[in-house]
């Protein structure tokens, strides 16, 4: 259950007197997510989603992300929108906390990932890439190799040795070898299956910008292989990364540069989220509220990877 902030009736009442959205039927908290406390509010118009933005979100990079969603939604992206109130803002404070009202998007995330849904993901992080491309704001992408060697550090006194050694390699190795000068712009940075809503299999909207940055976008690429086409036993399905790249593709092709460098973007992207698994797996209180994602999961995609130096490895 993620609900860190607790909002009162008088609390509620007066931060929807700023909208002009109806009157409240419900409030009530939504118990997955990890980041923030999450809402679903119905009023006599419809469905709503309310986010109480916690302490892991910097409010200095709100603007970034709700201008995002604003300018993303405009362009036929199916995200979240915000609201605005009636004096034109969507970032306002509820019970203390920074707080914003969106749309809610129907459909439910695919705990079972097949390769209709790789498919439409590769579409839409296409899309994604191209709608960000006139976004005037700026986010550097405080996850990327610089930000890799803090989350080692904090981490690596609750590892064993030969884990920190191969960890302390990897990113000996990224910082001296990171790809520069790809095509870059936003990228959505987490698009991972709980992020993707799907409703009767067809793509119904993407979720949570809350990583959302300006960075290469074959980097965002290699998340999405990572977090949609390994299968359980943590074999990389080929025939779902073929489906992935070639939605992806077919609304905006490659470059030689960009697949060039896939194999070693991938293996990057499965080191960063290996380093914040962990670094939130010996940080988090085994009782805490929220469910600690599995670090060797990315251990194993990070192994896979290394083993591979060029794109037909995969057999893409
Ligand atoms: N705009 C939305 N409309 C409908 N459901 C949403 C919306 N945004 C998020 N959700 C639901 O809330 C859950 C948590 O949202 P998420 O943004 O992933 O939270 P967190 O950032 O706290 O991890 C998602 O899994 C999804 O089911
Ligand atoms: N997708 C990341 C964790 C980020 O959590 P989210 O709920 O904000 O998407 C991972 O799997 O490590």
């Amino acid at each position: 259950m993620a609900v860190y902030t607790e909002v009162s009736d008088a609390e509620l009442e007066a931060f929807l007197a700023e909208y002009d959205i109806g009157s409240p039927e419900s409030f009530k908290g939504i118990a997955e997510g990890v980041e923030n406390s999450n809402f679903l509010l119905t009023t006599d118009k419809g469905p709503y989603f309310v986010t109480l933005y916690e302490k892991r979100v910097d409010p200095k990079d709100l603007p970034f992300f709700l201008g995002l969603m604003d300018h993303l939604a405009a362009r036929g992206i199916n995200c979240p929108q915000p609201i605005h109130g009636r004096d034109g803002k969507a970032l306002r404070t509820l019970a203390g906390r920074p707080a914003a009202i969106t749309t809610f998007l129907q459909g439910l995330w695919p705990r079972r990932m097949t390769l209709g849904h790789c498919g439409q993901v590769g579409e839409a992080l296409a899309a994604l890439h191209l709608a960000g491309r006139d976004f005037e704001l700026k986010r550097p992408n405080a996850l990327s190799v610089a930000g890799w060697r803090p989350l080692y550090e904090g981490s690596r006194h609750h590892i064993d040795a030969p884990l920190a050694a191969e960890l302390e390699a990897e990113i000996d190795f990224f910082e001296a070898n990171w790809p520069s000068g790809l095509p870059s712009g936003v990228i959505h940075a987490d698009l991972f299956n709980d992020n993707v809503l799907f409703l009767h299999d067809k793509l119904s909207g993407l979720i949570d910008f809350y990583f959302a940055c300006n960075d290469a976008f074959a980097y965002d690429v290699s998340i999405c292989l990572n977090a949609w086409c390994f299968e359980p036993d943590k074999s990389f399905n080929a025939t779902k990364g073929r489906a992935l790249l070639q939605g992806y593709e077919a609304v905006r092709p490659l470059g030689d540069d960009e697949r060039k460098v896939l194999p070693l973007l991938a293996r990057g992207s499965a080191l960063r989220f290996l380093l914040t698994r962990l670094y939130d797996w010996v940080h988090t209180p085994p009782d805490a509220m929220v469910k600690r994602k599995d670090p060797q999961e990315y251990l194993a995609k990070l192994r896979f990877h290394r083993g591979i130096s060029s794109i037909a490895d995969y057999g893409l």
